[in-house]
C-alpha cells in the first residue's frame, strides 16, 4: 500500500461483503482518520463473475472500471493479485481459516476477517502462525468494537467511575431471520447450515459476549477470573436433522475477584426491542446502550444515576450515513501505515480469548462441527 491509499480485495459477494463495501465506497470519498487513507476496492472475488458483476455495479457502481479498474476474480487469483493489498473476508465461518491461511501465504495479503474469525482456537492458531511467519496484518472484524461510543463508555466506566463500581452488565443481540430474510430463508441460508457453522452462538451470540467482555473490568481476564455457564436451545431450521443448530443461547459469566456478573442472550426469533443491546448497572446508576434499529451497532448511550441526572449522548451523526463499517475499515488503514500487524482494539490475544468462550461453551452444550473432528 501507499501511505495514502490502502487497495481492498472483497472475498465473497454476499450479505455482509455488500454492506462492507459500500462503507468503503463512503470513505474513498471522504477519507477519515489521522492519515486519511482512501480505500479503493480493486478487485471482487466469487465463484460466479456474473454475481461478481452485479456486485460490483450494485455496491461500487462509480468506481468500477474507469476510475479503478476494480474487476471480478477468482477466490484463487484474489489471494495473489498484485492490485490488492488487504483482503475483506466475507465467507461463511467455516470458510474463514482455509482461505485466510492461502491467501496469507500464497499471497503475503493483510486480511481483515469476519467474525466469527474462526470456527474453533485450533484454526484460529494456525492463522495466526501463519500471519507471525508472513509479516502480515490480521485482524478480526468484530465491527461493534471500533466505534468510538465504546471507548466513551469504557471510560466513563472504569476512569471517571460515574455509575461506581460495576455490578452487572445484560447484553442481548437477538435477530429475526425471518424478517431479515423473508419467510423463505431456510434452508439455503448459511445460519441453518451446520457445514457452514450454522446456529446462534456463532453468529450472533457473539456480541453480547462481546459487550460482556468490553463492559466488565478492564482488570479482568477471561481465563482466569471468569466463570462460564451457558445454555442452548437447539433445533433444525431447515427440517434436516444433521443441521440441528442451537436457535437460542445463554450465558451467565461470573467473575468472583471483582464481584461482576454478566448475562447475555440471543435468539434467531424475534429482534431486540427498543435496540437495547446492553445495560450496565454500578452502585449509582446504569448505562443503557442502543441500536440504531435492528443490529447490534452502538451508537447512543443513556446514563441515570441514582441522584436523579441523567445524561444521553447519540454517535448517528459521526456515521454520516454509513453503517459504521468504516471504523473498522479506518483502523486497518491506520495499523498497516504504522506498521502493525495488530490492532489493540482488536489483538490476536482478544480473538483467541473470545473464541476460547465460544468453544467453552459449545463444550458445556456439546454442540461439535465438523473441521472440530
Ligand atoms: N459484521 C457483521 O455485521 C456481519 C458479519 N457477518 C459474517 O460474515 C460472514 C458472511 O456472512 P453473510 O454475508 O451473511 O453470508 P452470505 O451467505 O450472505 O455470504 C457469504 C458468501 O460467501 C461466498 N461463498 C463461497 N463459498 C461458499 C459456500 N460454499 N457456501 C456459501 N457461500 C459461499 C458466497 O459468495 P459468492 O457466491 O460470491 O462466491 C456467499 O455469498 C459470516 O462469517 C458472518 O458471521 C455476517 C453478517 C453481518
Ligand atoms: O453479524 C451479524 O449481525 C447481524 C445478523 O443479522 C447476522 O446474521 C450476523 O452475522
Amino acid at each position: 500500500m501507499s501511505s495514502s491509499q490502502l487497495r481492498w480485495g472483497i472475498v465473497g459477494c454476499g450479505i455482509i461483503s455488500g454492506v462492507f463495501a459500500r462503507d468503503l465506497v463512503y470513505l474513498n470519498k471522504n477519507p477519515r482518520g489521522a492519515n486519511k487513507i482512501k480505500h479503493v476496492i480493486t478487485r471482487v472475488a466469487s465463484r460466479s463473475p456474473a454475481k461478481g458483476q452485479e456486485f460490483i455495479e450494485k455496491n461500487i457502481d462509480e468506481y468500477y472500471d474507469d476510475v479503478y479498474g476494480t474487476k471480478v476474480v477468482s477466490y484463487e487469483d484474489i489471494q495473489i493479485d498484485p492490485e490488492v493489498d488487504i483482503l475483506y473476508i466475507g465467507l461463511p465461518h467455516t470458510l474463514h481459516h482455509s482461505f485466510v491461511i492461502e491467501a496469507i501465504t500464497r499471497g503475503k495479503k493483510h486480511i481483515l476477517c469476519e467474525k466469527p474469525v474462526t470456527v474453533n482456537s485450533k484454526q484460529l492458531e494456525l492463522i495466526l502462525d501463519a500471519a507471525r511467519e508472513n509479516n502480515v496484518f490480521f485482524m478480526e472484524a468484530v465491527w461493534v468494537r471500533y466505534f468510538p461510543l465504546i471507548r466513551e463508555v469504557q471510560k466513563i466506566l472504569y476512569e471517571d467511575k460515574k455509575v461506581g463500581d460495576v455490578k452487572r452488565i445484560f447484553s442481548d443481540l437477538s435477530v429475526d431471520m425471518k424478517r431479515l430474510h423473508g419467510d423463505d430463508w431456510v434452508p439455503s441460508n448459511r445460519v441453518a447450515d451446520k457445514k457452514l457453522g450454522g446456529g446462534a452462538l456463532l453468529d450472533i451470540t457473539i456480541y453480547p459476549i462481546t459487550y460482556s467482555r468490553i463492559f466488565m473490568d478492564p482488570q479482568s481476564d477471561p481465563k482466569s477470573n471468569w466463570k462460564i455457564v451457558s445454555s442452548m436451545v437447539f433445533e433444525s431450521l431447515n427440517g434436516k436433522q444433521e443441521d440441528e443448530v442451537d436457535f437460542c443461547t445463554s450465558f451467565i459469566i461470573s467473575d468472583q475477584t471483582h464481584k461482576q456478573q454478566a448475562t447475555g442472550i440471543s435468539s434467531f426469533s424475534s429482534d431486540v426491542s427498543d435496540g437495547l443491546i446492553a445495560k450496565i448497572d454500578g452502585e449509582l446508576g446504569s448505562i443503557s446502550i442502543y441500536s440504531g434499529g435492528i443490529g447490534p451497532a452502538p451508537i447512543k448511550y443513556h446514563i441515570k444515576l441514582k441522584n436523579g441526572q441523567e445524561i444521553e449522548k447519540s454517535f448517528e451523526d459521526d456515521l454520516d450515513g454509513t453503517l459504521g463499517y468504516i471504523y473498522e475499515a479506518i483502523e486497518c488503514g491506520e495499523m498497516i501505515v504504522a506498521g502493525e500487524k495488530q490492532s489493540s482494539i482488536m489483538s490476536w490475544n482478544e480473538s483467541q480469548l473470545i473464541m476460547s468462550i465460544l468453544d467453552d461453551i459449545r463444550k458445556q452444550n456439546s454442540l461439535s462441527y465438523e473441521v472440530d473432528l
